[in-house]
């Protein structure tokens, strides 16, 4: 049945059963009722009946008549208005094409179908604006209390303003830098054979804009930060934060940026020494960076009346400060331009200037200008420090040569590494002389003769005053007085440090500092949250116990300024152990060559200051007392190898250096012997731990250190222990390897020369009474761990014995063993 007869017979039906309804009720009145009812009531009573019927049919008509309409809508989807005009009553349905009627039928519900279909989309978009108009009215709640918050504020907003503005100007130069710098290096590190020298210019430059890259937008974004974070624009702490997270992105892009970039230099160059050359190049881009800052000071303060740059920065009117920019950016555009040797952008670093040998010189010295007199003080100064090393080392070669027979092996190789180093300072010597054949010429060889004038003596006498090794500094003060009285104390001219007087206590205090007696007692000065104390940590031993890979997987965490050489050795060479003793000039260099202090301050010393030393571990019981009390909240990190493949690594390496030394000699056991039983790690260690307390001292295990399973774990607990983000630089990030020798024996081709030997044969019962000479002092180290939670002693025990076993795992029937090397 189609849908519109079910209709008409709904239709029907429905009409049947009213008349039928009706017919019973009029027979009913007639049958029961009406006869007793007059005839004229009776035709009332009917009359009635016909107008209920009459009521129902209409009222019946109407709602089946909108039943239809509804059913024909929803179930036959005809649209209303063509029921309108639809005369179902009128027999006009007969006319109506019926197939005209579906096609438009159709054809509407196509539309309706589209309709529909728009508006579901309309609702989703208008349910979107509801929400997105629901949050601009609440954030136009919060901004209501705004206006009135900022009333009387708006100098300083547009200040604030003009802060970003700078801090995203030298942001923008410092990312063209970086840009910059990475051709450079591409260009450097690929430029193969043949060009050592153009790879010595792409390093310096490197090295140069390194400084300005780290200290211009750093500056900028600090002074910034400390703007907002000053509290009269709270409403904007969002951008504070954001400063604040530009500034930690940018000092750990540049410095993993660089520290990358110089690595792969070096290594393109093969130069060993890298870490001196890279400290080298920055002091010769310190000193561009001072001739530049102050022609820089000079000239602003001359177009600008004297105010300097930071008083234009702060100028309120807005048009002035942007000429400002353009001025200076213009400005160094020209210099750039007329000299390609000075520098680029400023950084406005906190440098030192010694001019102990300015003063000396001041009469005679002949006028180099600006420029070529600070290059030649720093060359000077470079090549005093270097004759002294070398005359140090030569002297020190000599004793060694003494020395050898009688089997102090730990000094040997001392004496080795600096008769190496020598030669690399050759090395690095004439290469400086080449370079000041370029820049300085002659005037380099004046320079060096008014040294040696002012200094008293040519080298061999100041040799003399030395005392050579076996006097030491420390020696030499018993015949001559302190070495602080001996050498007149530098006079030290500070560049402004930007707001200093607005700084922490601490950092102020800090900033005035040219000894290290200095730095102890600036540490008394109220600190700001985030400031460490300088330095902050030492690593402190034990040679050939991984300290290396150690100390250069922690200098590349943003956190720290460490120092660029690994082992400066500076308390005990400098020193002789008493840092009170200290020579000035050397605790100037220390301080900012060394530790790095300029760049520790002008990161607002919120970056840990560290070095690594092996001669400080070993040497305890001579140092950690005086240590605490100079630096008493210095943290002390220590790692600790196997006692016997920590001793046949360091022997190897005497031997493989130089092919001489206590193992040259061909049976490892007497020597090895000889070496364990005078020297232990416990007794030193402890001296460590007396003096300072638990919580600054962290005893490592090379062999965990080293693991692939546990050494992420610890290199975590060291930052922990040191107070800096433990997933920096990079959660993944691994020690690495820095096998010294092995570098050492590539360098030299040794390893394809098959110089490497290859180990060294031992009885089963001579290794056994090693490891019996060593186990007293590793079961006091493990017990020690133990104390102090570093490790439980089992463990610690477990993996030295493991080592053991395996060397003994190599014995033959015979009881033939093999000590092998890594
Ligand atoms: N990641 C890792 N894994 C395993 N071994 C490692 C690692 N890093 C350094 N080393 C080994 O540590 C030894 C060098 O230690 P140091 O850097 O403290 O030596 S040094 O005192 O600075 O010369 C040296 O050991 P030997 O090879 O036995 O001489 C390095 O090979």
């Amino acid at each position: 049945m189609d849908a519109s007869a079910f209709i008409d017979d709904l239709h029907n039906a429905v009409h049947i059963y009213c008349a039928n309804g009706i017919d019973t009720l009029d027979g009913s009145l007639r049958e029961q009722r009406c006869a007793a009812l007059t005839p004229e009531q009776a035709a009332a009573a009917l009359h009635g009946t016909s107008q209920l019927y009459l009521a129902i049919k209409e009222e019946v008509d109407t709602q089946l008549q909108k039943f239809e309409a509804y059913a024909l809508e929803t179930c036959l989807h005809v649209p209303a208005g063509l029921l309108v005009e639809q005369p179902s009553s009128t027999g006009a349905n007969e006319a109506v094409d019926e197939a005209a009627v579906d096609a438009e039928l159709a054809a509407l519900r196509r539309q309706i179908a589209a309709a529909k279909h728009q508006g579901r989309k309309m609702a989703g978009e208008v349910q979107q604006y509801d929400a997105a108009l629901a949050t601009y009215r609440s954030s136009l709640g919060c901004l209501a209390g705004v206006p009135g918050a900022l009333q009387g504020k708006e100098n300083s907003l547009a200040d604030d303003s003009r802060a970003l503005a700078a801090a995203g100007l030298a942001l923008q130069e410092s990312c063209a830098e970086l840009e910059g710098l990475r051709a450079l290096r591409n260009s450097g590190g690929a430029s193969g054979a043949g060009a050592p020298r153009d790879e010595l210019a792409a390093e310096k430059e490197i090295l140069r804009r390194q400084a300005a890259v780290r200290s211009a937008p750093a500056d900028h974004l600090r002074r910034l930060q400390e703007r907002l974070a000053s509290g009269h624009t709270k409403q904007f702490a969002a951008i504070g934060a954001f400063t604040a997270a530009l500034l930690v992105s940018l000092a750990f892009s540049s410095r993993s940026f660089m520290g990358g970039s110089l690595d792969s230099l070096s290594a393109a160059m093969g130069v060993s020494s890298g870490a001196s050359r890279s400290r080298r190049m920055g002091d010769v881009a310190e000193v561009r960076l001072r001739q530049y800052e102050r022609r820089q000071g000079l000239e602003v303060e001359g177009s600008s009346g004297g105010g300097g740059a930071e008083d234009n920065l702060r100028a309120d009117d807005s048009t002035a400060y942007e000429q400002q920019q353009q001025q200076q950016q213009q400005q160094q555009r020209r210099w750039r331009e007329e000299d390609k040797d000075e520098p680029g952008p400023a950084g406005e670093v906190l440098e030192v200037q010694l001019q102990q040998q300015e003063d000396a010189e001041g009469e005679e010295q002949p006028d180099l200008g600006e420029g070529a007199a600070e290059a030649a003080l720093l060359d000077e100064e470079d090549q005093r420090q270097q004759r002294e090393e070398e005359e140090e080392e030569a002297a020190e070669a000599a004793a060694e040569e003494d020395a050898a027979d009688e089997g102090d092996a730990e000094e040997e190789d001392e004496g080795q590494q600096h008769a190496e180093d020598a030669a690399e300072e050759e090395e690095r010597q004439q290469q400086e002389d080449e370079e000041a054949a370029g820049l300085e010429g002659a005037q380099q060889q004046q320079e060096q003769e008014h040294w040696e004038k002012h200094q008293g003596g040519d080298a061999n006498q100041r040799q003399r005053q030395r005392g050579g090794k076996g006097s030491s500094a420390k020696g030499s003060s018993a015949k001559g007085g302190s070495k602080a009285d001996r050498e007149e104390e530098p006079q030290i001219a500070f560049l402004e440090l930007p707001h200093l007087a607005e700084r922490s206590p601490y950092l102020q205090a800090v900033a005035q500092c040219h000894n290290i007696t200095c730095l102890s007692q600036a540490a008394r000065q109220r600190r700001d949250p985030g400031q460490f104390l300088f330095p902050h940590f030492f690593v402190v031993g034990w040679q050939k116990a991984a300290t290396t890979s150690l100390f250069f997987h922690l200098r590349t965490h943003p956190q720290l300024v460490a120092a660029w050489e690994k082992e400066p050795e500076f308390f005990s060479d400098d020193c002789g152990y008493d840092p009170f003793d200290c020579p000035l000039g050397a605790q100037l260099r220390y301080m900012y060559k060394v530790l790095r202090l300029g760049e520790a301050l002008a990161a607002d010393l919120r970056v840990a200051g560290a070095e690594a030393s092996t001669h400080y571990g070993r040497n305890g019981h001579k140092l950690a007392r005086s240590m605490r009390e100079l630096f008493p909240w210095l943290k002390i990190i220590a790692s600790m190898r196997e006692p016997i493949s920590r001793t046949l690594s360091m022997l190897a390496h005497n031997l493989d250096l130089h092919s001489k030394g206590c193992l040259a000699k061909g049976d490892a056991y007497p020597c090895l012997k000889k070496e364990l039983v005078q020297s232990n790690y416990s007794d030193p260690f402890e001296a460590w731990m007396e003096a300072y307390p638990p919580s600054q001292v962290l005893l490592l295990q090379y062999e965990r250190l080293t693991s692939e399973q546990h050494g992420k774990a610890v290199l975590r607990k060291v930052k922990g222990f040191l107070g800096i983000d433990p997933e920096l630089p990079s959660e993944a990030a691994t020690i690495g390897r820095n096998n010294t020798r092995k570098q050492h024996l590539e360098k030299a081709g040794a390893l394809e020369g098959g110089q490497q030997p290859k180990g060294w044969r031992i009885k089963r019962h001579e290794y056994e009474d090693l490891v019996s000479i060593v186990r007293p002092d590793a079961e006091r180290v493990a017990s020690m761990a133990e104390q102090a939670g570093w490790a439980s002693a089992n463990e610690w025990m477990a993996a030295w014995e493991m080592a053991w076993q395996a060397t003994l795992n190599t014995c033959t029937r015979k009881g033939r063993c093999e000590l092998r090397p890594n």
